[in-house]
């Protein structure tokens, strides 16, 4: 598994620039409230001082008065600025993390198949789920945190420095060890985060498989196995989180030293400073709670520095994606591959799976616009992945997959559709209408030809028949389609996009059924008038091509037409043989003759 890449410090650093840059009247506001907030947070110690000056020297009752508005002020103050940031911050951090979100999955679509298979689906959903939650929080949360306790422990830092040099000297006593203590952590939880968002992606990427191949395991009662395989990634990810728990809790003990050296410096000053008659037990007190203060900001502003540092990870690991994918050619700009006498074609094509199993060795199969090409072969022989490949969805190790002169995988995502259409095994039905479902291909179609192209599809047979017909919700939560119902739907899909070439790697009903008669009538449908590859699953879909190409174990043995290749006496005619030999043709599993 090679997860995907991760962007540098500077490529992070430029981004978050380039984010508070671009909403400036929304960073000024935010750093305003939030220094009005931190000010006003000092009042406190202030009036206490007044209050203590006041009793110390018996003043009378009227000398609470200044102390008790001051108290009032600075409360109504840091009230309205607290809110008034966080709301301000929430409008400055929220869209630009939400756009990020859409970017990486933006790019995740126009990632290879190959290069998302390698890095496994757990890694981009934990990209796409835990770092933007991670960034998302860190922004709204740490940069106001920080802003608010870095202008606090400034503030506070001058105000001890007013009431005498020497109690801002006794502060600073804390600081070489806060500095120390802080190079400690980074150093030792930096590696600790990478390995918790790494070990979160394998959990994830066993959950994801588990679920996904349920009925399989079910099937094969390898329960124990998948939950194994669970077990082992969530105690490698509670034991990094362990680690990092350890850290942190180090951190903070340490954290407490420097409070320690602090306050215990300020008492000292204050007691000389008391007895020499420099300053009063007033000034003394406010000094003493000045720093008192301080250890929350402080903390505060060690343990966003540690926060920061999450987020700048999962930052890193989302813009890593972003940046990731090929750069498409522009769509309009080209029109190689475009024309009628166009041929789609793979030239000695070679193509291995991460993990080194390979499935294609040199195979070449020139389909010409408007030709029908099938592909037949054992179970296992290569003929998806060679499907793949052509339409551009699997970058060829070697050779070329090319439509004209343009390689196939280079095809922009505008033009792709139109260009090369696929339909898989997989096919997917999204939440929505059944008109919802073919605008897919087509946003801006009318309902005329929605409805035609179910009726050159045959589809309009049951979809007409759905509770509401293309308005019916079918996909998760509505009406549940049967797998032929959602095939036949993907083809008609591709009639309503009119592709220049097709790939089908589809029908799976078993021959002589209804719903068999009814895709194979759609895909001829869809086929009409255009170039086609085929995947044959069944041999009676090859039957009608202009050319058939037998692969076996990855390679192309046999090429001719149905008569020729029975003619030929071959890999083609054994398969054929034993096809139409089987009781239930349909229900035969081709293996290699
Ligand atoms: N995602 C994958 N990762 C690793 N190996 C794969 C993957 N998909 C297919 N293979 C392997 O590549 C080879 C060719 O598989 P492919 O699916 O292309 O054959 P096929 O002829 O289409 O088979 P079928 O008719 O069963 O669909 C097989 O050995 C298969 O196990």
């Amino acid at each position: 598994m090679t997860p995907l890449p991760v962007a540098s410090p500077r490529v992070v650093v430029r981004y978050a620039w380039q984010v508070l840059r671009r909403r400036r009247a929304l960073t000024l506001g935010v750093a305003a409230t939030t220094a009005a907030a931190s000010v006003a947070g000092l009042g406190g110690p202030v009036a206490v001082g007044w209050i203590v000056a006041a009793v110390t020297t018996h003043a009378g009752a009227e000398a609470l008065i200044a102390p008790l508005g001051l108290l009032l002020g600075c409360a109504v103050v840091g009230a309205a600025g607290t809110r008034a940031s966080g709301v301000l911050l929430a409008a400055l951090v929220l869209p630009p993390v939400g756009g990020l979100r859409e970017d990486v999955i933006d790019a995740a679509l126009r990632l290879p198949l190959d290069r998302l298979e390698d890095a496994g689906a757990g890694d981009l959903v934990a990209r796409t789920t835990g770092d933007v939650e991670q960034v998302t929080d860190a922004a709204t949360g740490a940069l106001g945190a920080f802003l608010s306790a870095a202008v606090t422990i400034a503030v506070t830092l001058i105000g001890l420095g007013s009431l005498d040099w020497r109690f801002a000297l006794a502060g600073l006593l804390a600081v070489p060890v806060q500095a120390w203590t802080l190079r400690w952590y980074l150093r030792t939880a930096r590696p600790i985060y990478a390995a918790a968002r790494a070990a979160e992606g394998v959990r994830a990427a066993a959950l994801i498989e588990a679920f996904g191949a349920l009925p399989v395991i079910r099937a094969l009662r390898l329960g124990g196995r998948a939950l194994g395989r669970i077990t082992q990634s969530s105690t490698a990810a509670v034991d990094v989180e362990l680690a990092a728990t350890r850290a942190a809790t180090r951190f903070y003990g340490r954290l407490n030293v420097a409070e320690f050296v602090g306050l215990g410096s300020i008492l000292f000053v204050g007691y000389v400073l008391v007895r020499d008659h420099v300053v009063g037990l007033g000034a003394a007190t406010t000094a003493a709670l000045f720093f008192a203060g301080l250890f929350g900001p402080i903390n505060t502003v060690l343990a966003v520095v540690d926060q920061l540092q999450q987020a700048a990870a999962g930052l890193a690991r989302l813009l890593g994606v972003v940046a990731a994918p090929e750069p498409e050619p522009d769509d309009g700009a080209t029109d190689e591959g475009a024309g009628a006498g166009v041929v789609l074609a793979a030239e000695q094509v070679s193509f291995c799976y991460p993990g080194g199993s390979a499935a294609l060795h040199g195979v070449t199969v020139r389909i010409p616009a408007g030709r029908r090409v099938a592909v037949v072969g054992a179970t296992g022989s290569g003929k998806s992945t060679l499907a793949t490949v052509v339409a551009g969805l699997r970058a060829p190790d070697e050779g070329s997959a090319r439509i004209g002169a343009l390689p196939t995988v280079r095809l922009g995502r505008a033009r792709r559709g139109r260009t090369v259409a696929v339909v898989s095994q997989e096919v997917h039905v999204f939440t929505g209408t059944v008109a919802d479902n073919l605008r897919l291909a087509d946003p801006g179609a009318r309902r005329e030809a929605l409805r035609a192209s179910l009726r050159a599809t045959g589809a309009d047979a049951w979809v007409d028949r759905l509770p509401r017909g293309l308005e019916t919700v079918i996909g998760a939560g509505g009406h549940v389609l049967s797998r032929q119902e959602a095939q036949h739907l993907a083809l008609a899909r591709v009639f309503l996009l009119d592709p220049q070439f097709v790939v089908l790697d589809e029908a799976t009903a078993e021959t002589g059924s209804d719903d068999a008669r009814a895709l194979d009538a759609a895909a001829a449908a869809v086929v009409r008038g255009r170039g086609a590859l085929i995947v044959a699953h069944r041999l009676d879909q090859a039957r009608a091509a202009d050319e058939i190409v037998v692969m076996a174990s990855g390679r192309v043995v046999e090429k001719g037409d149905h008569a020729q290749l029975l003619a030929a006496d071959g890999a083609y005619r054994r398969l054929w043989s034993a096809w139409a030999d089987a009781p239930a043709p349909g229900k035969v599993t081709l293996t290699e003759p």
